[in-house]
């Protein structure tokens, strides 16, 4: 493969900056810039030159195969992190015939040398993305190999269970013992049951990853601006005292228990008095129908009205706004005050609790992406046409097929088609 670089540290101006190279003549490339190799892993201070220009004065690490990030030969270059540094030696690079690496080309070539699984390689991506504790130590997990060693587990399982199916194929009857059937389907059972309590954990691993929506609905001057105001502590919305003050879907990014949330105020629902209004009231329902949690707004000097009584559920938490306003209160919701600020600690407390049980860090590694719980979905469905199945031919493919799929989560069969999207997601020099 050919030698790829890139810069490994952000962009702009810095006091370091790591450029990465990787691929079978890195060596050479290293040496016509550093002079002779430095000995493995040792950092080493050097003059870097080309074409008879000194370029930096470097730190310079020599990693070969197989002990390195890639599995590949490769190097690092700790520059000074000045713009015209990094162009200079980017130019130097590209002269010597390495080429600029494509987003997530390091961790594709890591995966390619059996260095890490699929799953492990999301975890790395994730870990680079993570703006929470909560997803921080989720992505850890998944890029320790977490999830990894639970399906290896499984594959290596499956993979018996097919030998097992397939000798019964092969042999006479007479020679195996007279349960092997049963006993294979047993232990797929087993293990179907196994998969299937990890895919009733559901989305939330995913939630965990790309964060909740939450959306404020009520009627107009029910007080969902104040509402967000509050929670935001900053004067995100407009608020007055003007029935339909908000049109456009107005959102605050916070964190709750961890978890990324967006919390998105929307125009108050009614008949709409015009078409911006009623463009904005599309928005709202729209909102309301995406979102993973509802906040209801009601207000203690108004009636509750049918358009957001209609959106009471499970997703849903209900407030009695205004409550510093004499009132007789409202069944199952919680009275607060936008001005007063009574009751917010309590509403800010239950909205924790939401985003914690909809996607709260798990206790173990949890399914982090959809096509993870489609692979999954696919080896448990497979794994219960077993007892339907009378011919052992049917059974072993049965099992074969389950095991592909299950291979597709790991990227150790049929992995082509998930490669892109799995690398797609990294950015460049990672
Ligand atoms: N007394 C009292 N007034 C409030 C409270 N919260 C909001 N208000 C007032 O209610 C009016 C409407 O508040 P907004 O926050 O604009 O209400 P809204 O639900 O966003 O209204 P629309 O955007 O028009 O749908 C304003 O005059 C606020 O000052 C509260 O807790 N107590
Ligand atoms: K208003
Ligand atoms: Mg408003």
């Amino acid at each position: 493969m050919s030698v790829i670089f890139a810069l490994a540290t952000g962009a702009g101006r810095s006091a370091v900056a790591v450029m990465r190279l990787s691929g079978a003549g890195t060596g050479e490339v290293l040496a016509t810039l550093a002079g002779p190799l430095p000995a493995p892993r040792r950092a080493s201070l050097r003059l870097l030159r080309h074409a008879g220009v000194a370029l930096d004065r470097a730190l310079v690490l020599w990693l070969p195969a197989p002990g390195s990030y890639t599995g590949e030969d490769s190097a690092e270059l700790h520059l000074h992190g000045g713009p015209a540094v990094i162009a200079a030696v980017a130019e130097a690079l590209a002269a010597l015939g390495a080429r600029p690496a494509e987003p997530g080309e390091f961790t594709r070539r890591a995966f390619l040398h059996g260095r890490m699984d699929l799953t492990a390689a999301e975890g790395i991506a994730d870990l680079i993305s993570a703006e929470t504790e909560a997803q921080r130590r989720q992505a850890l997990r998944q890029a320790e190999g977490g999830l990894a060693a639970r399906h290896a587990a499984w594959a290596t399982r499956l993979t018996q269970l097919l030998a097992r199916q397939e000798a019964f194929i092969e042999f006479e009857e007479e020679d195996l013992p007279g349960d092997l059937d049963a006993r294979v389907e047993a232990d797929a059972a087993t293990l179907r049951a196994e998969m299937a309590t990890l895919l009733a954990e559901g989305d939330r691993g995913e939630k965990l990853r790309e964060g909740l929506t939450i959306a404020i609905l009520g009627a107009p001057n029910a007080g969902k601006s104040s509402l967000l105001n509050a929670l935001a502590g900053r004067e995100a919305a407009i608020v007055s005292a003007r029935a339909g003050t908000t049109r456009d879907v107005v959102e605050v990014r916070m964190i709750l228990a961890g978890v990324p949330v967006t919390l998105a105020d929307t125009a108050g629902l009614r008949e709409a008095s015009d078409e911006i209004e009623a463009e904005g009231i599309r928005r709202a329902l729209a909102r309301a129908e995406t979102a993973d949690l509802r906040l209801l707004v009601f207000a203690a000097d108004a009636p509750p009205d049918e358009a957001t009584r209609a959106l009471r559920g499970p997703d849903a938490l209900v407030v009695l706004n205004k409550a510093d306003l004499p009132h007789a209160g409202l069944e199952g919701a919680l009275p607060v005050s936008a001005r007063s600020g009574e009751g917010l600690a309590t509403l800010r407390q239950r909205l924790e609790e939401a985003a914690a049980a909809r996607a709260g860090l798990a206790d173990g590694a949890v399914l982090t992406r959809p096509r993870h719980r489609a692979a999954l979905g696919e080896a448990v469905e497979e794994l219960s046409r077993l007892p339907d199945a009378a011919l052992p031919e049917l059974r072993a493919e049965a099992l074969r097929r389950a095991l592909r799929a299950l291979g597709r989560l790991t990227g150790r069969v049929d992995v082509e088609q998930v490669l892109d999207v799995v690398f797609g997601e990294f950015c460049i020099g990672k």
